[in-house]
C-alpha cells in the first residue's frame, strides 16, 4: 500500500522519528535500524561532541538528519542555531525548539511561531515543537511550518498522551502533518495516537530508558504501523446500552 508521509515535499515510508539525545553513539545505529526510522533528530551541539567522535559517523547513510534548535531560549537563538546547522551541511530541515522553562521544558509557543516564520521564509523545512493549542497551530501554518509537533506530555516523562483531546483537535483542524513529540512512554500510546489520525510519532526517552533498546525500537515501529493501519481501516462502531450477537445464528429466539 502506498502510504507515504510527506513533509515539505520529502517522502518517507516510516512514521517513526527517533530523537538521538539520550543514546550513546555505540547503539544508535542498531536502534535506528530496528526501529525502521528514516528521520533522526540531532541537537547541533551533538554533531561534534568536542572529541574525536562525530555522531554523524554512527548514523546510517539513508537517514534524514533533522537538526533541532535545542538550547534556544527565544526565536533569535533558534534562528541562529538553524542557520549554523545549514552552514554545517545538515540540510534544510530544522526542528524548532524554543524552551525557557527549565522545570517542565514546555515550548514557548509565541517565540516558536516567530522563529518558524523567519526560517520558513529562508527556505527551511520547519518542524516546530509546540504545546497543542489550535490558535498557535493555525499561526504556525500561516508562518510556513511544514508540520506541527505537539507534545503528548513533558519531555522525558514517559507519561503518554496527557494532551490527547487537544492533539485530536489539531488532527481534525490542521491541514499539515501532525507529529506527536515528547512524553510518549509506551508503544501502545504511540499506537493510540496513530489510531487517532496523527501522522507520525517522535520519541527518544521511552526507547532509551528501556532494558533492550533495539527491541523497544522494534516494538515502537510495529505499534506505529499498527495504529496507522487501524486509522486507515476505520474503526468498527461502538454500540451503547446493549449487546449484539457476533453471528446471527447465535442470536436468541424471540419469546
Ligand atoms: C522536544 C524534545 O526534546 C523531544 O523531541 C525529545 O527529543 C523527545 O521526547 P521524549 O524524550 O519524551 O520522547
Amino acid at each position: 500500500m502506498d502510504d507515504k508521509l510527506i513533509i515539505g515535499g520529502h517522502e518517507f515510508d516510516s512514521r517513526f522519528i527517533l530523537g538521538s539525545g539520550k543514546f550513546s553513539l555505540e547503539i544508535i545505529n542498531a536502534v535506528v535500524k530496528m526501529g525502521g526510522a528514516e528521520m533522526i533528530t540531532l541537537a547541533l551541539r551533538r554533531a561534534n561532541e568536542g572529541g574525536e567522535e562525530n555522531i554523524l559517523d554512527y548514523i546510517p547513510e539513508n537517514i534524514s538528519l533533522i537538526p533541532n534548535t535545542s538550547g534556544a531560549r527565544n526565536a533569535e537563538e533558534a534562528v541562529r542555531i538553524a542557520r549554523i546547522a545549514r552552514e554545517m551541511n545538515c540540510g534544510d530541515f530544522v526542528k524548532v525548539e524554543v524552551i525557557r522553562d527549565s522545570k517542565y521544558l514546555f515550548p514557548d509557543n509565541h517565540e516558536t511561531v516567530k522563529a518558524t516564520e523567519i526560517l520558513a521564509k529562508e527556505g527551511f523545512v520547519v518542524l516546530p515543537y509546540m504545546y497543542p493549542d489550535l490558535n498557535v497551530a493555525r499561526d504556525l501554518v500561516n508562518a510556513g511550518a511544514s508540520a506541527v509537533m505537539p507534545l503528548a506530555a513533558p519531555i522525558g516523562s514517559n507519561k503518554g498522551l496527557a494532551t490527547r483531546d487537544f492533539i485530536k483537535i489539531l488532527v481534525d483542524e490542521i491541514d499539515l502533518p501532525i507529529i506527536v513529540d515528547a512524553g510518549i512512554g509506551r508503544p501502545s500510546q504511540a499506537c493510540e495516537a496513530m489510531e487517532m489520525g496523527v501522522d507520525a510519532i517522535m520519541c527518544n526517552t521511552a526507547v532509551a530508558t528501556s532494558r533492550d533498546v533495539s527491541l523497544m525500537a522494534r516494538a515502537f515501529k510495529l505499534a506505529i504501523e499498527s495504529g496507522r493501519a487501524a486509522y486507515l481501516a476505520g474503526m468498527g462502531r461502538v454500540l451503547a446500552g446493549k449487546a449484539e450477537a457476533s453471528s446471527p445464528l447465535t442470536g436468541f429466539l424471540e419469546d
